[in-house]
């Protein structure tokens, strides 16, 4: 069976972080393994309080997993200090893992920080040029580069920005733009772009969207598939599990991941 490792932050509620990371491992049939990063006291109406572990507690689930299991693909999340940042490098180098994919979460829906903000900069220094394919949202996009990001060619300007720091393909995901009718992400490896469209779902229910369309780039990397096939597979996981979002507690509530595999069975 492929494996996983997802280095991020819990999250109590269950929508998004290791949670989510490892439920859509699960759907997506590849043995999900978890270092965590942080503990957040977090649930649909925001993220009451943030534990960091300690950076040694990092390192040492790290090397337990790949001593002994080993991995296919590696996904990071929140990863909150620079500490974390880079004992997470020096491991990533150590195990020669490849088939790396940041998601450089900084900031929870609700507004808490889950990256310190002087962190950003280890970010990009030690795990930019690691990484196979980076995941930011349009607010992540524009810390990382410096740049505003209003329309498409700006997208563009920002992921080759994204791509002279190191990393080899990039996904700017749309969640976050003002457009009304669609929620397109923008995929590229540094020869050519593509638009990833979706209607955009009017719901208020996609806590954890970024967290489990990553996990599922991760699962289909870690099953051999090529990268944008990966991207392509994980923008239809997400599309699902938006659209049979769950109406659980009093805020923003989790999506499904359970809904994309449900949708092939009824296809078969
Ligand atoms: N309302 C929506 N309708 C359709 N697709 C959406 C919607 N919101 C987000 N998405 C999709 O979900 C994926 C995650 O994007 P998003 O920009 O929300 O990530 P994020 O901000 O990192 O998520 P999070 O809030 O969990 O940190 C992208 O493929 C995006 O297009
Ligand atoms: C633990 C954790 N990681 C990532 C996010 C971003 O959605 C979150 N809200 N919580």
């Amino acid at each position: 069976m492929r494996k996983a490792l997802t280095i991020a932050g819990s999250d109590s509620g269950g929508g998004a972080g290791i949670q989510a990371d490892i439920k859509t491992f699960q759907e997506l049939d590849v043995f999900g393994m978890s270092a965590i990063t942080a503990v957040t006291a977090q649930n649909t109406l925001g993220v009451q309080a943030v534990y960091p572990m300690a950076a040694e507690a990092v390192e040492n689930q790290i090397k337990s997993v790949g001593v002994d299991i080993g991995a296919d693909a590696i996904k990071m999340g929140m990863l909150f200090n620079a500490e974390i940042i880079s004992i997470v490098a020096k491991q990533i180098r150590r195990f020669n893992w490849s088939k790396v994919v940041l998601d450089p979460v900084m900031i929870a829906k609700g507004g808490a920080p889950l990256l310190q903000q002087e962190a950003v900069h280890a970010l990009k220094q030690f795990l930019l040029p690691l990484s196979a394919v980076l995941t930011p949202n349009i607010p992540e996009a524009q810390v990382l580069t410096g740049m505003t990001i209003r329309n498409l060619e700006d997208k563009k300007e920002a992921a080759k920005r994204l791509l002279d720091l190191g990393v080899k393909n990039v996904v700017i995901k749309g969640g976050h733009e003002e457009n009304p009718n669609e929620s397109n992400d923008i995929f590229y490896d540094g020869k050519s772009f593509s638009v990833l469209h979706s209607p955009r779902l009017l719901t208020k229910n996609t806590h954890g969207t970024g967290c489990t369309f990553s996990a599922a780039i991760t699962a289909e990397m870690a099953k051999g598939l090529p990268v944008l096939d990966a991207v392509l597979i994980a923008k239809e996981f997400i599309q699902a599990a938006i659209e049979d979002g769950l109406e659980l507690g009093k805020g923003h509530g989790p999506t499904n991941h359970g809904a994309y595999k449900k949708k092939q069975v009824q296809v078969l």
